[in-house]
């Protein structure tokens, strides 16, 4: 196994370090290497049109591949140095420009292949960037219809965000197939997938309304979620997958902390911003002062405030908290209390606390849905929570010799006895079964009569526990408000979206049995539909309310909005099954595949199973690149050395000495085997909350040790890497070195001929030779640069100026002045 190097520079992978070899100007250039692998349109085109093209890697590879003679002409904001066979331009794909200029190169011809790998540039030219990147990809699509020839194949790269689906919606109304894959060299931490459309409809008339944001992504613009009501019925961790934030190039960010009191999306702030700061603004902020000096402004919430990409899980939920409190004082939150007081004295649980906006249709939708889901979890891990205090009680009571180690192991087997041999309910009912358990000093008395702290069911333990849950619903919703603070975070940390994803490789064995929270999660919507028994009563309710609301709700078919429905609804959609989101059949029947429906751009909903099978292999949900026989190709091309070992790139110093003690025997297999067996492998994170395993997650790692000699190799290796010479200088090289071998050869037969030669004397002969060596090993005199006076046209001037051949060197007037008078005074002196 490869030793993948995992931070730092992370992002030098095989694939660049290929591409650098190859010279190749990006490694992107190995994706479209690997989509032409897979669908082959390459070398059956003879006109491609590369949009957002820049550095060029693309049209490397399609120049390469193409048949000689093809056109090929690629487009960027960037410019892009010249590329042989390649036809290069500057302009900006979303304008009229950028179109004439296309079909002035084009002039009558059709494109078989469209390829967009545009991302909306965070560096160069960002004042451009007024487009996201579907939006960005349903302009190149746009250009695509316009310049693709019938049949023709668009490839375009979309990021997995809200937006994905309506992208291939349209794409599927305009193209005979559409697959989305993701190539082997795209990293799995990176939200982008590539869809392939291949076989265009080049239908006479495209409704323009097809190719316009404002319509293909009009369902979804303007619903901005209202975080603050998600408090108590907080979003499932939904992966923000846009993959840029639009018009965000700034690294640091400080907001007052009153604005942070006052945002309806406490998180976003959190997750966006480094530093809530309590400076006041020159024109002065009245809250701002105000808070300051509030008692409730400790110094720890300063500290936390001082530093938001720090935020421990604890220093997270004390921000909120403490926000809440100070809404409370401000009389922000007075609009939530009313509705609670109307709630409780119409006998309600206040627990639906939907302040501020009302969400639309189907956002509320998924919220309940969502709810009915959290509340679930929560109620799960209020269970596993008290069940485990439980057991820790009662192992207190065994310790103190209350309790014999048989009513754990009765109680281990499930909540409550649930699904154990010896449910405690049951025997509740029994008279003998109390009267046996009531015997003797180790009893375990029914419930009427159990201890305060027994953990079942007393009537205070009861209204402790609405307390409690209440406490626990908020814990948990905090908690999963931080998850989404740290998604947030680490949708501007690629490191951390690394460190998270090799996060999801570790520890798989544990998730079966304890599981982090996100298995617990996964794990209860799986088992939705078989744990019914216990549940039923609880999900019921929400399932009714789930259900009412949606009959209730004045949208159309499929839950579209009505907006959206009209726009379906044209003759051009006859035939086609409308997209739909949250289906209310799918709801009733298989709430367990919901929440993966969800995300799916369903085309078409209840239809039958097989149907529904197949419709599902066409709603490219990709979310993980999965193995197949081209990555494995792949993989060899580059685990194997010639003499078939395998080819491990050691690039830490860790495993630099570990290969070090291997091979001179200072330790063995055996050894590593015994080394995996340490303090940290079987860590007992049970009942640990969470914050804290957060913070030990960083440290409690074993540390492995490093020899000098490992770390001065890699340096080595490292120095030796960077060092090596690109492939253009190493042909370079190689091209010098053939020549001198050529002209040697030339020379050696010249010798000979002239050591041939009868008619000359020995002495001539000699003569001649040396002059022929002495003429060979002269070095040519460098052609002088031309000097060119930055004056005039020439002033300012990037790259060559007009009408210079040859090598040339732009000079400074003054410059030139100032040299011919230090030469005037350095011989005046000599003088
Ligand atoms: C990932 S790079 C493309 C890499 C390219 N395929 C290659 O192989 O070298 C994305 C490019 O999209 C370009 N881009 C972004 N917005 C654009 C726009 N509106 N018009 C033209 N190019 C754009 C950026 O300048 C950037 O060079």
């Amino acid at each position: 196994m490869a030793i993948q190097k995992k931070h730092g520079k992370g992002r030098l992978d095989k694939w660049y370090r290929l591409a650098k070899e190859k010279g190749y100007r990006a490694r992107a250039a190995f994706k479209l290497i690997q989509l032409n692998k897979k669908y082959g349109f390459l070398e059956k085109s003879k006109v491609l049109l590369d949009l957002c093209a820049a550095p060029g890697s693309w049209s490397q590879v399609a120049a390469e591949v193409m048949p000689m003679g093809s056109l090929i002409v690629g487009v960027d904001l960037s410019p892009i140095k010249p590329i042989p066979r390649v036809i290069t331009f500057q302009s900006d794909i979303t304008t009229d420009k950028c179109r004439a200029t296309i079909r002035q190169h084009f002039k009558t011809w059709k494109a078989d292949t469209v390829l967009h790998d545009g991302a909306p540039n965070v560096g160069t030219a960002w004042a451009q960037d007024s487009f996201n990147q579907a939006e960005l990809a349903l302009q190149s699509l746009k250009l695509a219809t316009e310049f693709l020839a019938e049949g023709g194949t668009f490839v375009t790269k979309v990021f997995r965000s809200k937006d994905y689906n309506s992208l291939l919606w349209v794409f599927n109304q305009l193209f005979n197939k559409v697959e989305a894959t993701k190539p082997p060299s795209s990293r799995n931490v990176s939200a982008e997938i590539f869809v392939v459309c291949r076989g265009f409809k080049a239908p006479k008339k495209i409704d323009p309304r097809f190719l316009d944001p404002k319509n293909v992504f009009a369902e979804l613009q303007g619903a901005t979620p209202n975080n603050e009501a998600k408090v108590f019925n907080p979003e499932v961790k939904k992966r923000k997958r846009d993959g840029y934030e639009e018009g965000d190039y700034t690294l640091y960010k400080e907001i007052t902390a009153s604005e942070f009191i006052q945002t309806t999306d406490p998180i976003s702030i959190l997750g966006s911003y480094n530093k809530l700061t309590f400076k006041q603004p020159p024109n002065g902020d009245v809250a701002l002062a105000a808070l300051d000096q509030l008692p409730e402004t400790t110094d720890e919430i300063r500290r936390c405030c001082d530093d938001l990409k720090v935020l421990g899980r604890r220093d997270f939920k004390l921000l909120l908290k403490w926000r809440l409190k100070v809404r409370d004082i401000f009389g922000f939150r007075e609009k939530k209390e009313d509705i609670k007081e109307d709630a409780d004295a119409k006998g309600e649980t206040a627990e639906e606390v939907a302040e501020i906006e009302s969400m639309d249709e189907e956002l509320q939708t998924q919220a309940e849905l969502q709810a009915m889901k959290d509340r679930e979890n929560a109620r799960k891990k209020r269970e596993k929570r008290r069940e485990n205090e439980k057991k820790q009680r009662e192992i207190v009571r065994m310790q103190l010799n209350m309790v014999a180690p048989m009513d754990i192991g009765m109680e281990e087997a499930g909540p409550q006895g649930e699904g154990s041999m010896f449910s405690l309910k049951k025997i509740d009912k029994t008279e003998n079964g109390i009267k046996r358990l009531a015997r003797g000093r180790m009893s375990v008395l029914p419930n009427n009569e159990q201890p305060k702290d027994s953990g079942v069911g007393t009537s205070q333990e009861s209204d402790d526990s609405d307390d409690d849950s209440v406490a626990d619903r908020l814990e948990g919703e905090l908690d999963s408000m931080y998850s989404q603070y740290q998604e947030r975070k680490a949708e501007l940390d690629a490191k951390y979206r690394a460190k998270k994803a090799r996060k999801e490789h570790e520890d798989d064995e544990w998730e079966g049995v304890s599981g982090g929270e996100d298995a617990e999660q996964s794990d209860s919507s799986d088992l939705e539909e078989e744990d019914d028994s216990d549940d039923e009563s609880e999900d019921d309710v929400a399932g009714k309310g789930l259900v009412r609301d949606l009959d209730d709700a004045p949208a159309t078919d499929g839950g579209l909005s009505r907006k959206a429905a009209a726009f379906f609804d044209q003759d051009i959609f006859k035939g086609v099954a409308l997209p739909t989101s949250t289906a209310k059949t799918t709801v009733k029947s298989k709430p367990a595949t919901l929440a993966s429906r969800e995300a799916r751009p369903d085309v078409d909903m209840g239809s039958d199973d097989g149907k529904d099978a197949n419709e599902t292999s066409r709603s490219f949900e990709v979310v993980k690149r999965e193995r197949n026989a081209d990555d494995e190709e792949w993989e060899n091309r580059e685990d194997k050395r010639p003499d078939g070992r395998p080819d491990i790139d050691i690039i830490t110093a860790e495993a630099m000495t570990l290969a070090h003690q291997l091979a001179t025997g200072q330790k063995t297999s055996y050894d590593l085997v015994d080394d995996g067996f340490n303090k940290h492998a079987f860590r007992d994170r049970d009942g640990l909350p969470d914050w804290f395993l957060d913070d030990e997650g960083k440290h409690d790692k074993l540390q492995k040790p490093i020899t000098k000699a490992a770390a001065k190799a890699i340096q080595e290796k490292m120095r030796a890497y960077n060092a090596r010479p690109i492939k253009k200088v190493r042909e370079a090289k190689a091209r010098k070195k053939i020549k001198a071998a050529q002209k040697f050869e030339k020379l050696k037969k010249k010798s000979d001929m002239l050591a041939a030669d009868e008619g000359m004397t020995e002495k001539e002969k000699a003569d001649s030779i040396s002059r022929l060596l002495s003429k060979a090993s002269k070095k040519k005199a460098p052609t002088p640069a031309k000097l060119v006076v930055a004056r005039g046209v020439h002033r300012g001037v990037k790259g060559r100026p007009q009408g210079v051949k040859g090598r040339y060197r732009i000079v400074d007037p003054r410059m030139k002045k100032e040299l011919r008078a230090q030469k005037r005074i350095a011989s005046k002196k000599k003088r």
